[in-house]
């Protein structure tokens, strides 16, 4: 499988990886918005193939009826980061695909290295099409997906930062409770044998547990437009 990914030169490729909760949506949809690129998120698609498999009766325990599925399902992605979008055999997804079931499950369907192959042939076609350049944000972009982006930018955050900033979106969610299924999830990811959450050597981290969203955004554009101007 080739990872070399060619886009016009003035194309910029832009990898944001990080633990859930550290801000890597938001920060890679300003940072596309403000910067003229295109928007991936790749933690869509892979609630997308879970969703699909929750709906069509797949038992997500079995690695084995996974993989057997896994190249079923059309998964297209909008990239514009003013409105992304992501539908599944042409059904909009963007809701359900957001539910404690699906989050829940998310982990398991994308340890499966059948399903890893396929959505990164997809992420790497995506990249390869954004003619402006694009954000691509998950758990493996810098390491996996896109090792020769331009800029690499892995975001950390403490557990309890995380979990207050995710609690804080749904009303009246356990804090406590929101914290260990946010722990249980970087541990499912982070120790998963294909193509695990991992920092990039080549990447920048940035630890936003005392910055502000509007801070870790700054910090982005400037490390994006020191790298243009430097190419
Ligand atoms: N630096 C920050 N400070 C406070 N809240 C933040 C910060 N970054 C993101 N958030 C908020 O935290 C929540 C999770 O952010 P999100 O971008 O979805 O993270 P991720 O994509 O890494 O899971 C969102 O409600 C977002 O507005
Ligand atoms: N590049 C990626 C992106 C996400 N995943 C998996 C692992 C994550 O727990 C799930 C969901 O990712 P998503 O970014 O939507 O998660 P959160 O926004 O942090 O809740 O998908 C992955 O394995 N590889």
């Amino acid at each position: 499988m080739s990872t070399a990914v060619e886009t016009a030169s003035s194309a910029v490729i832009v990898a944001i990886d990080g633990p859930s909760g550290t801000g890597k949506s938001s920060t890679s949809k300003a940072v596309a918005a403000k910067l003229g690129l295109s928007y991936l998120d790749t933690g869509a698609q892979y609630r997308a193939i879970t969703w699909w498999m929750l709906n069509n009766g797949i038992d997500v325990a079995s690695p084995a009826e996974i993989a057997t599925a896994a190249a079923k399902p059309v998964i297209v992605s909008g990239t514009d980061p003013s409105a992304p979008t992501i539908t599944v055999d042409g059904e909009d997804a963007s809701g359900p695909i957001r539910t404690q079931e699906v989050t829940s499950k998310v982990s398991a369907v994308s340890a499966v290295p059948e399903v890893r192959t396929i959505i990164t042939e997809l992420q790497r076609s995506i990249a390869a099409g954004a003619e402006g350049g694009i954000v691509v944000e998950g758990r493996d972009i810098g390491t996996t997906v896109l090792p020769d982006a331009d800029i690499k930018i892995f975001l950390t955050a403490s557990p309890e930062a995380r979990a207050a900033r995710r609690s804080g979106e749904v009303k009246g969610s356990d804090l406590a409770a929101t914290r260990e299924a946010l722990i249980r999830r970087d541990a499912a990811d982070s120790g998963r044998k294909t193509s695990p959450l991992a920092k990039a050597d080549d990447a920048v981290e940035v630890d936003t547990t005392e910055l502000t969203l509007q801070q870790v955004i700054e910090c982005v554009v400037t490390l994006v437009e020191e790298k243009r101007t430097a190419a």
